[in-house]
């Protein structure tokens, strides 16, 4: 379990979070979802201790990470897979850390086994490939066999095998009952994974509701209306209350209006009708609109 409760971070004149609170539960992947410099990193390096609040507060069952008894045995993270020096192994880079951790060395093997690395144990970790390298930063945050696991943007610049190998693995992660926060700034990759999200945007609390909630309420649906009579058509739409956009087209978009509502006003009126086809909107643009420019548009659901 993760809490964050009023949490702030200021760099100078930059608020990189501002009064952030949200929990994550454990037997889920949840997905912390912000564009680019929403604050992501900067709430997870507040999470495990690397950078201190301004104010505020953020727990791991309960306690602050410094006041962990054993913190790699409760959280394990993936932050940056590059840190690895490139003439060690992953054997020996994960020896030196559970050695230095105060970890048994039994782990190294059983985790390079866990994340499908042990043939290429023993080869330097610079020459591996990007997905090999996440594999191994999965490895090192999985060695204290933590509770609370903690992932950036772990499938950004991996292929489509490489993404769903991570995927797979984190929602085994969590059927097991841990706690997996995974973050990432592309709503559509968040969709498939997590089934709770943390939505911010400039360092705010956008949403925290299930993933279905959130993707219902960001792809909200509008109507194309298309007719030879739409100069007389538009202006009956408005009146009825319905939000009306002219496409340029011979073409309106109705949004706030079902397409059973406007095929009724229109036969109700005798209008002629070429197409009423009912529009999703794109996720990612509903999502950059939600997180970007409005961040007062606040609300808490699901919760
Ligand atoms: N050490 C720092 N010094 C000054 N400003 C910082 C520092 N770290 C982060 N910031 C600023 O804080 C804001 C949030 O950055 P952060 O990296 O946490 O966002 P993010 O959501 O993780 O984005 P990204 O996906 O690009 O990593 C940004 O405006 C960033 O420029």
């Amino acid at each position: 379990m993760i809490e964050a409760i009023g949490l702030t971070k200021r760099y100078g004149k930059t608020v990189a979070v501002d009064d952030l609170s949200f929990s994550v539960a454990p037997g889920k992947v949840t997905g912390f979802l912000g564009p680019n410099g929403a604050g992501k990193s900067t709430t997870m390096r507040m999470i495990l201790g690397l950078d201190r609040p301004t104010s505020g507060k953020v727990l791991i069952d309960g306690k602050p990470y410094a006041g962990l008894h054993r913190p790699l045995r409760t959280v394990g993270a993936l932050l940056d897979a590059k840190w690895v020096h490139p003439n060690r192994s992953a054997r020996a880079h994960l020896r030196w850390l559970a050695k230095s951790n105060g970890l048994p060395a039994r782990r190294v093997d059983e985790v390079l086994e866990t994340v499908g690395l042990t043939a290429v144990a023993g080869k330097r970790a610079g020459g591996y490939s990007l997905g090999m390298s996440q594999r191994l930063g999965i490895a090192a945050a999985l060695l204290g066999d933590p509770q609370v696991l903690l992932f950036d943007e772990p499938v950004n610049g991996l292929d489509p095998e490489g993404i769903l190998w991570i995927r797979n693995f984190m929602q085994g992660l969590a059927a097991e009952g841990r706690t997996v926060l995974v973050s990432s700034h592309l709503l559509s990759e968040m969709a498939l994974t997590a089934s709770d999200l943390v939505v911010i945007g400039k360092g705010k609390l956008i949403s925290q509701s299930t993933t279905q909630e959130f993707v219902e309420r960001s792809s909200e649906a509008s109507v194309k209306v298309r007719s030879p009579q739409l100069g007389a058509l538009g202006p009956l739409l408005v009146d009825k209350g319905f939000t009306v956009r002219d496409n340029g087209d011979t073409s309106l978009s109705v949004s706030g209006a079902t397409s059973d509502q406007i095929g009724d006003i229109v036969a109700a009126n005798g209008f002629v009708l070429h197409e009423l086809s009912p529009q999703r909107g794109s996720l990612e643009e509903a999502f950059m609109q939600l997180t970007g420019d409005a961040v007062e548009y606040h609300a808490e659901i699901g919760k």
